[in-house]
């Protein structure tokens, strides 16, 4: 079954397309990214999946029904968000706030012993948030999103301003839920992280996407035609692949010249300014 289903998607804003035509379905066990820069229609795609807003034309499916049924509760215990307008009672401590969500969600109190253990705040649930690290109110935020076990988690830019090291923990924690069997989608503008995390990955430029797919195959797609050559002599060669280059291979291979052969493969951020033109900010 798919998760979520969006087929031509359109959102105006004035006389403005936020999203101009989006199509993609993602199948459940999924973690997907959608990347793009600032102001490509990311958040707006999620308000759209989330019931926030309304497209002004398309479909939009989540859970295989209309994504406009997503405010409802019974919709509501099925999915996590961690967005920025996502907030946390400051002058409460973690978990206190975690206790709102239990009761909004009528869970039992052990949740909330679980869901610290799963974002590694055990030690710190008596502290009140605003006496916390940027990092910590992230995982707070984050085991808010998760406190109820969705089968879907909407997460828009989870680790932006962290540090590599509460990045990391989050993406520890996003692999376990997954493996479970939470699908995830996932904004960023981070490519490593798109790399490591993502199952696939759709890059979103002026309200389209530009091209949809794994990682790896994505790369091949968009790799160079050119073939370096190493030299046992520590000469090397960026040649182009065609019949001149392989009849000098083969000439270099009889004489035993040749340390390594390499294809130059792009990483996702040179293939994202190849499609864009734009550099991920
Ligand atoms: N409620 C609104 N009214 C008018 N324009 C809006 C509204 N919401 C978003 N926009 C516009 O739609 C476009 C897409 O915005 P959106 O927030 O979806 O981008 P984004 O890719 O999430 O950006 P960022 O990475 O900065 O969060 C922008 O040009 C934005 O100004």
């Amino acid at each position: 079954m798919n998760m979520i289903q969006v087929e031509h998607i359109r959102k105006r804003f004035g006389d403005k397309d936020a999203l101009s035509e989006v199509s993609f379905s993602i199948p459940r066990g999924e973690i997907f990214g959608f990347l793009g820069p600032s102001g490509s229609g990311k958040t707006t795609l999620i308000k759209i999946l989330t019931a926030q807003l309304t497209p002004t034309s398309g479909k939009a499916k989540v859970f295989d029904q209309s994504a406009s049924m997503m405010y409802q509760s019974a919709q509501k215990m099925r999915f996590g968000m961690l967005s920025d307008n996502s907030g946390l009672y400051e002058r409460l401590t973690v978990e206190e706030n975690l206790e709102l969500y239990r009761q909004l969600y009528d869970l039992s109190p052990s949740s909330i012993d679980k869901v610290l253990q799963f974002v590694n705040l055990v030690g710190e649930r008596k502290k009140k948030v605003h006496l916390l690290s940027k990092g910590m109110r992230q995982r707070v935020l984050l085991a808010c999103a998760v406190i109820h076990e969705p089968e879907l988690l909407f997460l828009d830019e989870p680790t932006s301003a962290l540090d590599p090291v509460n990045s990391l923990h989050i993406y520890k924690g996003l692999r376990y839920l997954n493996e479970k069997g939470t699908t995830i989608f996932l904004t960023t503008h981070d490519m490593a992280e798109a790399e490591l995390l993502c199952d696939r990955i759709a890059i979103l430029y002026e309200g389209k996407i530009q091209t949809i797919g794994r990682p790896k195959e994505l790369k091949k797609q968009h790799r160079e035609n050119v073939i370096a050559v190493v030299l046992l002599n520590g000469e090397s060669y960026e040649l182009p692949m065609n019949a001149e280059t392989a009849n000098l291979i083969a000439d270099w291979m009889k004489q035993g010249l040749i340390d390594r052969l390499e294809t130059k493969e792009p990483s996702l951020g040179e293939i994202f300014i190849k499609l864009t033109g734009s550099e991920l900010l």
